[in-house]
C-alpha cells in the first residue's frame, strides 16, 4: 500500500465556497448530459424514414416526435418543418438541420441576408451555419443549418407547456384560441422577477446585435426561442423568414426591415408579458387590461413600464436601445452572474487541462506497454527500458493489498504520473511479476526511459494526434 492524497483534499478549496462548489458540480452534470445527446444515433437497421446522409450531413437523428399530421404546418413559418441533429461529414462536428417540406427556392435574391446572418456571432442568437437545397427526402426541401445546442428545449416548452391544446391544430402559443377571462398563470405562482429581467436582458441584448446589423428577427416566438441550463436564452431559426417571406418587389433586399424590427419590439413585449403573467392566454386583445393589471400587482413598476412601452402606441417607432435605461442596474447582476460563472468555468478547465495531460501520458504509455512485435523485436516491450515501464505500469494499476485484493486508488495513479511527467528525482521501488526481483529508481530515471521508448515508437511510424 502507498500513501495517497485524501481525495477530500482536492476539492477542499472548492468546497470552502459553496455557491461555486455546487454551481461546478451543475456544469459538469449539464455537460454529461449534453455530451450523451450529442452522442445518440438512431439504429439504421431500423430507420427507413430518413435518408442516411443529406447533402454534406450524417446520422440524422430526430430532434421531435413525428407530427400526427405530416402535413401540419409551423404557425411561425406557415411550412411544415422538422428538426435534426446531424454530423457534418467534413468537420465531424454534431449541427441542427430545420428542415422546411416542400418549399423550393426560385430567387436567390435573398442570398445576401443568409450571408449577415451567417456572420452574426452572438452569445444569445443560434448560429447560422448555411442553407441548401435537397431532394433528399424525396421534394424540394430547403434546409438551414445551425449550431446544435444539446439538452435544449423551447421556451415555450419550459414556461408554457401545460397550456390547454390549442383548437385550431397548430401549436403556436401566440395563436391560441381561448374564451377569454382573466389570464390564469399556468403554473403554480408566478415566475420571479428577476427570472423575467434575465431573459429580458438577453433577449434585447440579441436584438440590439441583429438590429444594429440592418436586420430583423422576424420570428420572435416562445417556440423559436431555445433555453439551456438555467436560464440560457438564444433566438433560434434566424434567417427562414427572410427566405420563406422575401418580399421580391423590393431592390433592395433591407429596405423592409426597419418595419421588422418595430415587430420584433412587438413581439418583446408579447413575450415579456406572457413571461410575467406565467401564460400565452395573455396575449388575448380582450384579456390585456387583465394582464397589466396583474404586472401592476405582482411586479415593480419597471416591468410595466417595459411591457407598456413595447407594447402600446405601435404607431411610435421605438428602440431596442431606449430598453437599456429601464433595464438599469438589473444588468449589473447579469453581469455579475456571468463573471461568477466564468471563474468557475476557469477553475474547471484548469482541471481539465490536467486531466488531458495526464490523458496523453496514459495513451503514450499504452501504446509502450505490451506491445507485442517492434521492429521485428517479439521481446521489445519486455527488455531494456520497456521493462521498467512495465513494472511502473504494474505499479501504477495492478496493485493489491496484504490479501490479494485489487488496491484501485485514483489518487495514487495521478500522484505517480504527475511525479512521472515532472521528473522528480523521488525514488520508487518497483517489483517483478514473481516478486523475485526490486528495481530502485527515480521517476526522473522513469521519464527519461519512457521518453526515449516513445520517441523509438514515434520515429518508426506515423503518428497522429501525439503531442
Ligand atoms: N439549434 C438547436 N439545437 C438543439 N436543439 C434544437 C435546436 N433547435 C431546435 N431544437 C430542438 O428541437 C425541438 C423542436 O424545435 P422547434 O423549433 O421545431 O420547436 P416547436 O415547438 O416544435 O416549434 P414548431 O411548432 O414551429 O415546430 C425542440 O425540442 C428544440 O429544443
Amino acid at each position: 500500500m502507498y500513501p495517497s492524497i485524501p481525495p477530500h483534499i482536492a476539492h477542499m478549496k472548492l468546497k470552502a465556497n459553496l455557491p461555486q462548489f455546487f454551481m461546478a458540480d451543475e456544469i459538469k452534470l449539464q455537460i454529461l448530459n449534453e455530451h450523451a445527446l450529442t452522442m445518440a444515433q438512431l439504429d439504421q437497421s431500423h430507420n427507413t424514414e430518413l435518408p442516411a446522409e443529406v447533402d454534406n450531413y450524417h446520422n440524422l437523428f430526430p430532434l421531435e416526435p413525428p407530427p400526427a399530421n405530416p402535413l401540419q404546418k409551423s404557425n411561425i413559418f406557415g411550412y411544415p418543418t422538422s428538426c435534426f441533429k446531424a454530423v457534418n461529414v467534413k468537420d465531424g462536428m454534431t449541427y441542427c438541420l430545420r428542415r422546411i417540406h416542400g418549399f423550393r427556392l426560385v430567387n436567390t435574391k435573398c442570398m445576401p441576408l443568409i450571408d449577415m446572418w451567417k456572420k452574426m456571432y452572438h452569445p444569445n442568437i443560434v448560429q447560422l451555419k448555411e442553407v441548401f437545397t435537397t431532394k433528399a427526402y424525396g421534394d424540394n426541401s430547403i434546409v438551414f443549418v445551425y449550431d446544435f445546442f444539446p439538452a435544449s428545449e423551447t421556451l415555450m416548452s419550459r414556461h408554457f407547456s401545460n397550456m390547454p391544446a390549442p383548437v385550431n391544430g397548430y401549436s403556436s402559443p401566440f395563436n391560441v384560441s381561448m374564451n377569454g377571462g382573466t389570464p390564469q398563470p399556468a403554473n403554480n405562482g408566478l415566475l420571479p422577477e428577476s427570472l423575467i429581467w434575465t431573459y429580458v436582458v438577453q433577449l434585447s441584448s440579441a436584438l440590439r446585435a441583429i438590429h444594429a446589423t440592418g436586420l430583423a428577427c422576424r420570428s420572435l416566438d416562445p417556440t423559436k426561442i431555445l433555453i439551456y441550463g438555467k436560464s440560457r436564452l438564444r433566438i433560434n431559426c434566424v434567417g427562414i423568414s427572410d427566405v420563406l417571406n422575401f418580399d421580391n418587389s423590393q431592390g433592395n433586399p433591407l429596405a423592409l426591415m426597419p418595419h421588422y424590427q418595430q415587430k420584433d419590439l412587438y413581439a418583446l413585449g408579447n413575450i415579456v408579458l406572457a413571461l410575467a403573467c406565467n401564460s400565452v392566454m395573455s396575449l388575448q386583445r380582450e384579456n390585456l387590461q387583465n394582464a397589466l393589471d396583474l404586472v401592476s400587482r405582482n411586479y415593480s413598476p419597471d416591468l410595466k413600464n417595459l411591457i407598456l412601452y413595447l407594447l402600446t402606441n405601435p404607431n411610435r417607432p421605438r428602440s431596442i436601445n431606449d430598453v437599456m435605461p429601464m433595464i438599469g442596474a438589473r444588468f449589473f447582476t447579469q453581469l455579475d452572474a456571468a463573471q461568477l460563472r466564468g471563474d468557475v468555468l476557469q477553475n474547471e478547465l484548469a482541471k481539465e487541462v490536467e486531466n488531458g495531460r495526464l490523458f496523453r501520458l496514459i495513451c503514450k504509455f499504452g501504446a509502450i506497454n505490451e506491445r507485442q512485435d517492434f521492429s521485428l523485436d517479439q521481446a521489445w516491450s519486455e527488455t531494456g527500458d520497456r521493462y521498467i515501464l512495465k513494472l511502473f505500469r504494474d505499479y501504477l494499476f495492478h496493485q493489491v493489498d496484504e490479501n490479494g485484493t485489487p488496491w484501485l486508488d485514483m489518487a495514487h495513479i495521478i500522484q505517480c504520473l504527475n511525479k512521472v511527467d515532472a521528473g522528480v528525482p523521488e525514488k520508487v521501488t518497483l517489483m517483478s511479476r514473481d516478486e523475485q526481483s526490486v528495481i530502485i529508481v527515480s521517476y526522473a530515471e522513469i521519464k527519461r526511459c519512457f521518453e526515449s521508448s516513445f520517441s523509438e515508437l514515434l520515429n518508426s511510424g506515423h503518428p497522429q494526434g501525439y503531442s
